[in-house]
């Protein structure tokens, strides 16, 4: 028994909102790829989705461009908020970020009708730093995390609504990171149906650059 998968799977509980091609990355990943379901109450998720709607509905949904990692979103950045909202980003603040890092302001809101998705991709190491946190409001989906050099090394991350997801060091700079489309939704045997899924990501500054200097990180980095 000693060194099965069995054994190793035993030793370490994998909560079951997250799924992995083996026991290796599982604990590899274990603390840079984590998700707290039910991080925000019923309440919390009302306030931010009451407050993001009107502002992400006049906007239209973007299709189709050629070299994009997301099709059928849009998106904002947010300088500005509620006082209810604000006490919320402080509790992803301290929840995924160490009091050395400095957060990249304004935060990345992000809505994706129900056929939309978003492909693998790396976030810019130019604009983003080591951690990246989001909140998932509306809908549930899929995040899939492949490695960048084996992609035969991935980790599945059920994203519920009222969840927060963190990625930091070796899931956010080693893997890619994506949001299945509706049609690829499952979570294993299990089917995640998508519909319009909002959320709000914040992000560290690559460490050196200040919040105010220039070079501004583009919308979505
Ligand atoms: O919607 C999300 O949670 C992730 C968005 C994303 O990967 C990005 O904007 O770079
Ligand atoms: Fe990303
Ligand atoms: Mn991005």
């Amino acid at each position: 028994m000693a060194g099965s998968g069995r054994l190793a799977l035993g030793t370490l509980p994998v909560p079951g909102w997250v799924r992995g091609s083996g026991p290796a990355v599982l604990s590899r990943l274990r603390d840079t790829a984590v998700v707290r379901p039910g991080f925000l109450s019923a309440a919390e998720e009302e306030t931010l989705s009451r407050e993001l709607d009107p502002e992400l509905r006049r906007r239209r949904y973007e299709y189709d461009h050629w070299d994009a990692a997301i099709h059928g979103f849009r998106e904002t950045e947010k300088s500005r908020w509620s006082e209810a909202s604000r006490a919320i980003l402080q509790r992803v603040q301290a929840a995924a970020f160490s009091p050395g890092q400095t957060l990249l302001s304004p935060v990345h809101v992000l809505d994706l009708e129900p056929r939309g998705y978003i492909k693998p991709h790396v976030d810019s190491i130019k604009f983003c730093g080591a951690t990246i946190a989001g909140l998932s409001l509306l809908s549930p989906s899929v995040m899939r995390l492949v490695h960048t050099q084996e992609p035969g090394e991935w980790l599945e991350l059920l994203l519920e609504p009222g969840s927060l997801y963190i990625l930091r060091g070796s899931a956010r700079y080693d893997f890619s990171h994506e949001i299945l489309r509706d049609e690829e939704s499952f979570f294993g045997e299990r089917r995640v149906p998508r519909g319009r899924r909002i959320s709000v990501i914040c992000r560290s500054l690559p460490e050196g650059m200040g919040p105010g200097e220039p070079g501004q990180p583009p919308p979505a980095c």
